[in-house]
């Protein structure tokens, strides 16, 4: 397995292009299962998860061609199955983006049950109620989600009663092609949710109020195909802008969507940054001091994203004075912080937040982690640490982040990935 190798580096400096959001790739290449015409998505992020994706469309029956690095085509006119299988979709728990479109455009979808993962149990039931309340017959029989409906699905109004992503992305592609309007309640307000109403209605949907928890769904008979090109990946962003903090650099993220990442920067600035901000370029400049410690708490959009949480417990244990971060959202999100423990972290675990003292000088050691986040807060600890660190079972990172060892290579640091 691949693993990265990284010495203690100079203050970051320099620039890096943002790639396209992994998290609005996903539920963007699963519209071309609502149109039987060709679709077109571009600024797609080169990932282990987006390939997953493509070979999940392919296994569908989908066409696919990727005619450059961040360009993939599909067409789904071909399609010949509904069914998702295990295999695919325990690697990659997005998958179940593929119920809603299926049941919409086909009648009838079986995906693998997710199951649990490293960050929390994360059930489905919301994505399942919602369809259910739009006329779908769901069972579950050997560890597979088998849905049907006679005819189309009916709109319906839909409370969800916690905000939840994917269900508000599954019900928003299901209710585009339903019979009659369908209201989300308590929606998730995700930037890669406007990504996605835009993309549906680029296609002839019916979508408003996206990025509001209250979105509007008129259903119509038939899509069309689109050309769309995937929003900048606001944590990649963010992951970068703590990682320049952290090392006391000055980074300028170019091909950014500044307006996603407010309360990212809010935090950065409190932890001493400065920032300054351009159309499509957020620029942190530590001026060489150290950051101050933060007390972060996440929360659905807009408060403080999850997917930054780790990130930001390894700049608290480097930064003056004590912080504290909350997780809300998962369960389960703090591998990091037995990681950087071993790492000479002083940290410590109270309930669901992780309390710094501040301060830590951090020495290289092996480290892993089981999930995404967790390891991009480990690679940040590694470029500040003293001596070598090892991040093993890097595809959980390969998941997520493209090319992350050359785009911090260009800003100085001394990183690189070992193939085994
Ligand atoms: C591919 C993608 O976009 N992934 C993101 C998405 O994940 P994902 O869409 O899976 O996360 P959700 O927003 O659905 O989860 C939020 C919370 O709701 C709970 N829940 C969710 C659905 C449900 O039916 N029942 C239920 O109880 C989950 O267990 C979790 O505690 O949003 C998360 C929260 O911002 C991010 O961390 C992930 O990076
Ligand atoms: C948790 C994440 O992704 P996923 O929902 O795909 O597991 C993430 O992007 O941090």
């Amino acid at each position: 397995m691949d693993k990265l190798v990284i010495k203690k580096s100079p203050p970051l400096d320099g620039r890096v292009r943002i790639s396209g959001a992994k998290n609005a790739a996903l539920p963007l290449l699963m519209t071309s299962l609502l149109t039987n015409k060709a679709c077109r998505y571009t600024n797609v992020p080169q990932l282990r998860d987006i390939n997953t994706t493509v070979a999940l469309l392919k296994e569908l029956g989908v066409e696919v061609s990727r005619p450059d690095n961040n360009e993939v085509m599909l067409n789904a006119a071909s399609l010949n199955s509904v069914t998702a299988s295990y295999e695919l979709v325990r690697t990659m728990r997005a998958s179940i983006l593929v119920l809603g479109p299926l049941l919409a455009s086909q009648g009838k979808a079986n995906v693998s049950l997710p199951g649990g993962c490293a960050i929390g149990a994360r059930p489905v039931n919301l994505h399942l109620s919602g369809l259910e309340k739009m006329g779908a017959e769901i069972e579950v029989d050997e560890g597979y989600i088998r849905a049907t409906v006679d005819g189309r699905l009916k709109g319906a109004r839909i409370f969800m009663d916690m905000v939840s992503v994917g269900a508000t992305e599954n019900l928003m592609m299901a209710a585009s092609l339903a019979e009659g309007k369908t209201i989300l309640e308590n929606a998730a307000r995700e930037p890669e949710i406007v990504d996605l109403a835009n993309c549906l209605n680029q296609m002839g949907a019916k979508v408003t109020g996206a990025g509001t928890d209250n979105i509007h769904i008129e259903g119509v008979a038939s899509l069309n195909g689109c050309d769309y090109r995937v929003l900048p990946d606001r944590i990649e962003t963010g992951t970068f802008l703590v990682a320049a903090a952290a090392s006391g650099g000055k980074v300028r993220c170019e091909a950014a969507a500044p307006d996603t990442l407010d309360a990212v920067l809010d935090k950065l600035e409190q932890a001493g940054a400065h920032i300054t901000i351009g159309d499509d370029w957020i620029e942190l400049d530590m001026q060489g001091k150290k950051p101050r410690a933060v007390k972060v708490k996440t929360a659905p959009h807009p408060g403080f994203p999850t997917d930054m949480q780790a990130q930001f417990v390894t700049l608290n244990c480097i930064a003056t004075g004590s912080g504290v971060v909350t997780e809300t959202i998962f369960e389960n999100r703090f591998m990091h912080v037995p990681e950087l423990q071993r790492m000479g972290a002083d940290i410590a675990l109270e309930g669901n937040s992780a309390m710094s003292k501040g301060g830590s000088e951090l020495k290289g050691a092996p480290v892993m982690a089981t999930d995404l986040r967790a390891s991009a807060s480990l690679v940040i600890a590694g470029l500040i640490a003293e001596g070598e660190t090892d991040v093993n079972r890097i595809y959980h990172l390969d998941r997520g982040y493209e090319s992350i060892e050359d785009k911090l290579s260009a800003l100085g640091a001394n990183i690189r990935r070992d193939k085994e």
